[in-house]
């Protein structure tokens, strides 16, 4: 099918033109969030030869240690030969290859960043409306090359990534799975967005003409003009394909996501791609309690350096458009702020008297600027979602009680909607396991070690370096147990014990009964120590929560009582 290919017939007439229109806008592509064609695999003005040529040998200078001489002789380049989309992608993917290879890529971490990166780099990302560190952008949606004969995206083994910090494959395969469960996505953007529609213009009175306006797309509520029958039927009809397809399409995400075992080893990633993952916030156990100081070079009386410490997350998955659109369109919201250190977090992200800002609406802010445009557009006119625009059918829609077929078709369309939330549970579900066996399991084997050992939680950053030599183990740093200071070693050990139970819970739990425990769950506070994710975030309970949040959603009872 067509990536622009929609179920047939809405109900205010055909508005595939406007939709046609729409994503473009917002650079959504034929492949979703990824570009139309491949990334650009070098920058093609000799003058970036510098980078060019850094970039290629990378892994090598991380794994012989001279990464930070490197990129330290680097020239400070300019960005005005930089002409293209593509161009200003690369130079902002190789930068961030950069700054995460220099904070990284040594025996301790670096807390300041020279200006060879930091210079082009505060720049490109402004430019692009990223924020100046390697995210899922870097890592993924502009970091793979493909030898499909077709340029089909969806074929995970055809892909591959263009640069790796350890120069495994294990690292490519971790990244091109992710972009492999983004191509999967891209068909189902119009056709949910077609769907929405259709059902928004039951409540609508739109007037003709305006109906291939952009800005139309999706238009406010209205009194209903009480459309006929056979236009009610063929609506919801339309809406309810989409639902039965989004489930389609998410369980084959999830078939590409079951592919992770394949070729990414949990023990190669968490010990030696992890680390090159990790943020500077939230780093204070691994050496960075102020972040990392972006030196932009001398001031102008050349006595001070310019620049600033910044706090910022680690490139994640978590930064995926594709999901959060899934969730915005499907009317799942999420709370959680994720944050495994409350205070330090909450007076960066809120005044005295505002609400913390959740995990999926902070990490907005490391989506490409159009992508994150998009997403606000979608929750601006997108009416609540299916969740919210179902509720308003329900309640205030053209009166269809009267006709048998159309109360069937209304019933067809609630359970197209919960399934479809199951299925994104469900998604979330393997996911949960994919993160205990990659993160929960060898950092549970790590801490016993360091236990043995006689570490203590803050002093594991320093056990263990895998992979080059005199590298600081970052993954144990970024997982660190949120230990209190006066937790002892017994506690830890405990600790890992319940991290344990927590794995028997995720891989066993099952959707029915996790939606029962939901409003349980949610809000609940966990005392315990937890492991950290890359952006810092107390990972298996704001797991667990997103998808708690996402089985919540199908209950539409909640939006019409
Ligand atoms: C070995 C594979 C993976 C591991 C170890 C992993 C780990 C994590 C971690 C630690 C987080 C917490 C957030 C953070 O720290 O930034 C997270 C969140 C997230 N990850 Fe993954 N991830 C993996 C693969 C994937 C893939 C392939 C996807 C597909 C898009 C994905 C989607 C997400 C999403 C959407 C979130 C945000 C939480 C949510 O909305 O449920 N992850 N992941």
């Amino acid at each position: 099918m067509s990536p622009y290919e929609v179920p047939p017939q809405s109900i205010a007439g055909t508005r595939q033109t406007a939709l046609q229109a729409l994503l473009p806008r917002f650079d959504v592509t034929g492949n979703g969030f990824l570009p139309d064609r491949v990334p650009l695999s070098r920058l093609p003005d000799p003058y970036y030869a510098p980078w060019e040529s850094l970039i290629q040998s990378l892994a090598s200078h991380i794994q012989d240690n001279t990464v930070r001489d490197h990129i330290n002789k680097l020239p400070v380049l300019a960005l005005d030969r930089l002409h293209t989309e593509d161009e200003r992608r690369r130079a902002y993917l190789i930068l961030t290859f950069f700054a995460h290879g220099y904070i990284w890529g040594g025996a301790e971490p670096a807390d300041v960043l020279p200006p060879p990166v930091t210079v082009p780099l505060l720049q490109i990302s402004d430019i692009l409306g990223l924020p100046p560190t390697a995210t899922f952008a870097s890592f993924n949606l502009w970091n793979f090359t493909s030898s499909h004969p077709s340029a089909d995206f969806t074929d995970v083994d055809s892909l591959d990534a263009l640069h790796t910090f350890t120069g495994t494959q294990d690292e490519s395969w971790f990244y091109m799975v992710s972009v492999a469960i983004e191509a999967q996505g891209a068909y189902i953007i119009p056709i949910l967005l077609q769907g929405l529609d259709t059902l928004q213009s039951l409540l609508s009175t739109t007037p003709s003409g305006d109906e291939s306006s952009p800005d139309d797309f999706i238009p406010e509520p209205q009194p209903p003009k009480d459309p006929t029958w056979k236009a009610h039927q063929a609506a919801i009809l339309c809406a309810t394909k989409s639902l039965v397809e989004i489930s389609t399409c998410i369980a084959k995400m999830g078939h590409i996501l079951d592919k992770m075992h394949a070729k990414c080893d949990p023990h190669t990633f968490y010990h030696r791609i992890r680390p090159f993952l990790a943020g500077s916030k939230n780093m204070a156990a691994a050496g960075l309690p102020l972040g990392v100081f972006y030196d932009e070079g001398p001031s102008a009386e050349g006595q001070t350096r310019k620049g600033q410490y910044r706090q910022l997350r680690g490139g994640s998955n978590g930064q995926s458009s594709l999901i959060q659109f899934l969730d915005i369109i499907l009317g799942v919201e999420h709370s959680s702020s994720g944050n495994s250190q409350p205070e330090s977090d909450m007076t960066e992200l809120k005044g005295p008297s505002e609400k913390t800002t959740s995990f999926h609406q902070e990490v907005r802010s490391y989506m490409p600027r159009r992508h994150r445009e998009f997403l606000e557009y979608v929750m601006e006119h997108g009416g609540g979602g299916f969740r919210g625009v179902i509720s308003q059918v329900l309640l205030h829609g053209p009166n269809m009680t009267s006709d048998g077929d159309e109360t069937a078709g209304l019933a067809d369309l609630i359970r197209a909607f919960k399934t479809a939330t199951k299925a994104l549970a469900e998604f979330r579900n393997k996911h949960l396991q994919l993160v205990t066996r990659y993160i929960i399991i060898p950092s549970r084997q790590q801490s016993q070690v360091a236990v043995v050992a006689g570490h203590n939680g803050q002093a594991m950053a320093g056990y263990g370096g895998a992979g080059a030599k005199g590298i600081v183990n970052l993954a144990t740093a970024s997982t660190s147990l949120m230990a209190n200071g006066d937790k002892n070693q017994k506690d830890r050990i405990r600790h890992a014990g319940e991290a344990e139970g927590e794995v028997g819970d995720v891989t066993t739990v099952d959707c029915e009964e996790s939606h029962n425990t939901a409003r349980t769950r949610k809000g609940s506070s966990h005392q315990n120590p937890e492991l950290t994710g890359t952006g810092g975030t107390a990972l298996l309970p704001f797991l667990k929560q997103s998808r708690d949040e996402t089985l919540l959603a199908g209950d539409l009872m909640t939006v019409t009582d």
